[in-house]
């Protein structure tokens, strides 16, 4: 493809390349500046991380393709540090070498990838000498181009990724039951057991369907992306100190986990399988081949990596080899990792712990090379003073929370004490740190939930009737709370608000609705297995579970259910008489089961789509399903084939959904009131952010032991070997027992549910609005259930500091 490039001369090249860094804020100078070795840019959220990146490379790769003479930057010109003491010197890169820029999501990177072409077009320099990609695409590229080396051949492997009911982690937990009946029966009697046969019935089906599926998913996940192999585990097994007082339940954690993951690696190479976890290991295992590191390594003068808080250890290991220099393995790597440790928000389910990165950070401060970037135009002022409130208010309140921790470099703290300044009265980005609206900061404690969303309604529609051309969003925490308040505020005249959007010209965007419908193939997969052996206890239960989240059956006890399947449903007359959540789930069960035998079985997915109550475009999703399922079952269409194709389908996750992902501009529309939960809304801003439901059970909540999972202990197998696991990678010995490893996840915990909190408010540019209500369900599958809850220890403390938070703003008009 060619492009037109704008011809400028060699001076006003320099002059723009001048420009261009006077432009950037002091952290982002430090990158534009970078020459060699290793660099940490702490950043805080909204201080132009990507933006700083993107112009950042295009001032280095302009530099490097003009000379520094003709370029006119003088390289380095700002650094502290002394580049040519310990890196290469620019002389030293190889003429076809290229950039290596790494982040975190396929979006991140097109948008890097533009950014930085557009910024070399102004300088009418060829779009040359750097790559971006995503850390599992980086891996995959390496691996694929070496498949002797890696052993992994995309024509015969299949690439998979697990979650915990997959048939994979099902198979081997089986596997494991039957190989280690002692260790298995331990976990059976748990405590307190009196061998009774209905209750062993029951611990049967938590253990083999629950307890241990999340352990294998869990560790496995944990283990291979620190790079420990099944028998390392079992080495660290015995570095685990045991209990003092508990005795019988001290399971031996990590070596249930060590044998769980053996037997996956085994099943994963018997089928073919490879996961993601092994793309990363498949492109180590080519880099330790010297021929194939120094090829790659002469290819890459330098790694710069986006989103570094959220990189695991192996994937670190990765970047570190490449960014060193052929033949130089004493050398410093040339690797710039720009990341926010306050952000990280993946610790507690992925192996993704911002340790790393905060070590990394403490690492290059020892020898000044750790920059921060602490000033952001996002935020007014006071949306910044709640923010930075936030982060010390929590880390003095929960420094002493945490469990002692041996290890002086792990961080002790839930936040990385880094403050956000406001930018420089001459910063160039457009607007910076805007005015209020009102007060900036409104915190509200309504009598409930239902008068929250009335309240948010209301301002909402005054708002984006004032200011048409800005735009608002709801955080949640979780979808069903976005889906309470959409149905809300699409039926304001059945819940009696004092507001209708609708009829104010403001258009609701549920971003948790449009992502349902991912769920449709494996929905439809799990029910159809129900309707082909509806005497398997996991498949009935797996069926019940989606009735149950669907809300079409009430919450209730499944493993009680599903331990004798006949009698729940067909109970004889002599059986005790079924309560009524047992009876209405019965009654919906045999009725799927009568379908089955009437209708064809082409017919069965769109019954089942309507029995779920599908809105409307999962309906539409079912029926692509439909579609597909015909065409590829074509000459045989029996309820075996169906099945196959259909799981093959969930497996590979090769179907999309009806609706296409959409770009971020459809969440940032203005006039449209944006439903999304915190977690999604990283990366994002709004000029008016609305957080309600802030309670304590919630935000920083708690680990919770489900109660059907009570019988082991006070504790769940699978945190225990993660906080385990981690503590190994820190060098923790001996490994913590049962007891205080459970503790430390439970920092784990807190800390990322502030965290979540603390980039949530940072979304907001001229309103943040929180509240608590008085009284709020215990769980969103029943919001109607309320009651007293406190609210979120830091929202008193908030209004404690910032008294003009509970003022109300004038009308506007
Ligand atoms: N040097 C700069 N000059 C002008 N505008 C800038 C500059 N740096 C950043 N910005 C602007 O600041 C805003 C935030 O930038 P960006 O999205 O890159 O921040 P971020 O650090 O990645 O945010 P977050 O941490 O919240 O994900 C953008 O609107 C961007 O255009």
């Amino acid at each position: 493809m060619s492009i037109n490039l704008i011809q400028v001369t060699a001076a006003q090249r320099a002059q723009i390349l001048q420009q261009m860094r006077s432009r950037l804020r002091p952290g982002q100078q430090r990158m534009a500046d970078w020459q060699a070795g290793p660099l940490a840019i702490s950043a805080v959220p909204g201080s132009g991380k990507s933006t700083g990146m993107a112009i950042a490379v295009a001032i280095l790769l302009a530099t490097r393709s003009l000379g520094s003479q003709d370029s006119g930057i003088e390289i380095g010109q700002k650094t502290e540090n002394k580049e040519q003491e310990i890196g290469l010197g620019q002389e030293e890169f190889t003429p076809n070498s290229q950039l290596l820029l790494v982040t975190f999501t396929r979006s991140a990177v097109a948008n890097l990838k533009s950014k930085i072409r557009e910024h070399l077009r102004s300088l009418s320099i060829a779009s040359q000498g750097f790559m971006v990609y995503t850390l599992h695409g980086l891996a995959l590229n390496i691996a694929t181009r070496h498949p002797d080396l890696s052993g992994l051949d995309l024509n015969r492997l299949t690439l998979v990724s697990p979650n915990q009911s997959s048939r994979l982690i099902r198979t081997c937990v089986e596997q494991w039951v039957a190989a280690h009946p002692q260790s298995y029966q331990r976990l059976l009697e748990g405590r307190q057991f009196d061998g009774e046969e209905t209750e062993r019935l029951r611990r049967q089906s938590v253990l083999r369907t629950e307890v241990l599926p999340d352990l294998a998913y869990t560790v496995i996940h944990e283990a291979k992306s620190s790079g420990l192999l099944p028998q390392q585990l079992y080495e660290l097994g015995k570095n685990v100190t045991r209990h003092a007082i508990l005795d019988e339940a001290d399971y031996d954690v990590l070596t249930i986990a060590a044998g769980l993951y053996e037997r996956y690696q085994t099943l994963l190479r018997q089928r073919g399988f490879l996961d993601y976890d092994d793309m990363i290991l498949a492109a180590l295992r080519v880099l330790e081949n010297s021929s194939a590191r120094q090829l790659w390594q002469s290819q890459i003068y330098a790694v710069f990596e986006d989103e570094a808080q959220d990189s695991s250890p192996l994937q670190t290991r990765l970047l570190e080899i490449l960014a060193t220099a052929p033949n130089q393995a004493d050398r410093l790597p040339n690797l710039v990792r720009v990341g926010d440790p306050n952000q990280a928000i993946n610790s507690t389910f992925t192996p993704a712990d911002p340790a790393f990165f905060y070590e990394f950070c403490e690492r290059c401060a020892l020898t000044h090379r750790l920059a921060e970037m602490d000033q952001a135009g996002r935020s007014t002022q006071a949306i910044i003073d709640a923010a930075n409130f936030v982060l010390t208010w929590v880390n003095d309140r929960y420094a002493n929370l945490q469990p002692p921790i041996p290890n002086p470099q792990s961080p002790i703290l839930p936040f990385r004490p880094q403050y956000i300044h406001p930018v420089a009265p001459d910063d160039p980005q457009e607007d910076a740190n805007p005015d209020p609206e009102g007060t900036g900061l409104e915190i509200r404690f309504p009598p409930d939930i239902y008068q929250t969303v009335n309240l948010i309604g209301l301002r909402v529609a005054e708002l984006l009737t004032h200011y048409p051309d800005r735009r608002a969003a709801v955080l949640v925490r979780e979808n069903r709370q976005g889906r309470f308040i959409a149905d809300l505020l699409q039926n304001p005249d059945f819940y009696h608000l004092d507001i209708n959007l609708k009829q104010s010209g403001i258009e609701l965007y549920d971003v948790g609705q449009r992502d349902r419908h991912s769920h449709v193939p494996a929905e439809i997969l799990t029910m159809l297995q129900f309707l082909d052996r509806p005497h398997s206890p996991d498949y009935l239960k797996a069926a019940l579970q989606v009735l149950v989240d669907r809300q079409l059956i009430p919450t209730q006890d499944l493993n009680a259910l599903v331990s004798f399947p006949e009698q729940f449903l067909y109970p004889g007359p002599l059986d005790p008489p079924q309560p009524d959540p047992v009876r209405r789930a019965r009654r919906y069960c045999v009725s799927l089961l009568k379908a089955r035998l009437e209708l064809p079985h082409y017919q069965l997915i769109p019954f089942l789509a309507m029995t779920l109550q599908y809105e409307q475009s999962e309906l539409a999703t079912a029926d692509k399903l439909a579609e597909r399922i015909i065409h590829q079952t074509f000459g045989d269409s029996s309820m075996a084939t169906v099945l196959d194709a259909l799981g093959e389908i969930v497996r590979s996750e090769r179907f999309e959904a009806v609706e296409m992902e959409e770009p971020e501009s459809r969440l940032l529309r203005p006039r449209q009131l944006t439903l999304i939960t915190m977690h999604k809304a990283k990366g994002l801003d709004w000029d008016f952010v609305f957080i309600p439901f802030l309670h304590e059970q919630v935000i920083p909540g708690r680990l919770r032991v489900l109660p059907q999972a009570q019988f082991l202990g006070d504790f769940t197998l699978s945190e225990v070997a993660r906080a385990q696991i981690r503590a190994s990678i820190h060098g923790m010995y001996p490994l913590p027992d049962l007891l205080s490893a459970w503790q430390r996840a439970e920092s784990l915990k807190i800390a990322e549910e502030f965290r979540l909190l603390y980039v949530a408010m940072t979304r907001a540019k001229r309103l943040l609005w929180m509240s608590a209500a008085h009284k709020a369900p215990f769980s969103w599958s029943k919001p109607e259930n309320l009651d007293d809850r406190a609210p979120c220890p830091v929202l008193p403390a908030l209004v404690h500091q910032f008294p003009q938070s509970m003022s109300h703003p004038s009308k506007l008009n």
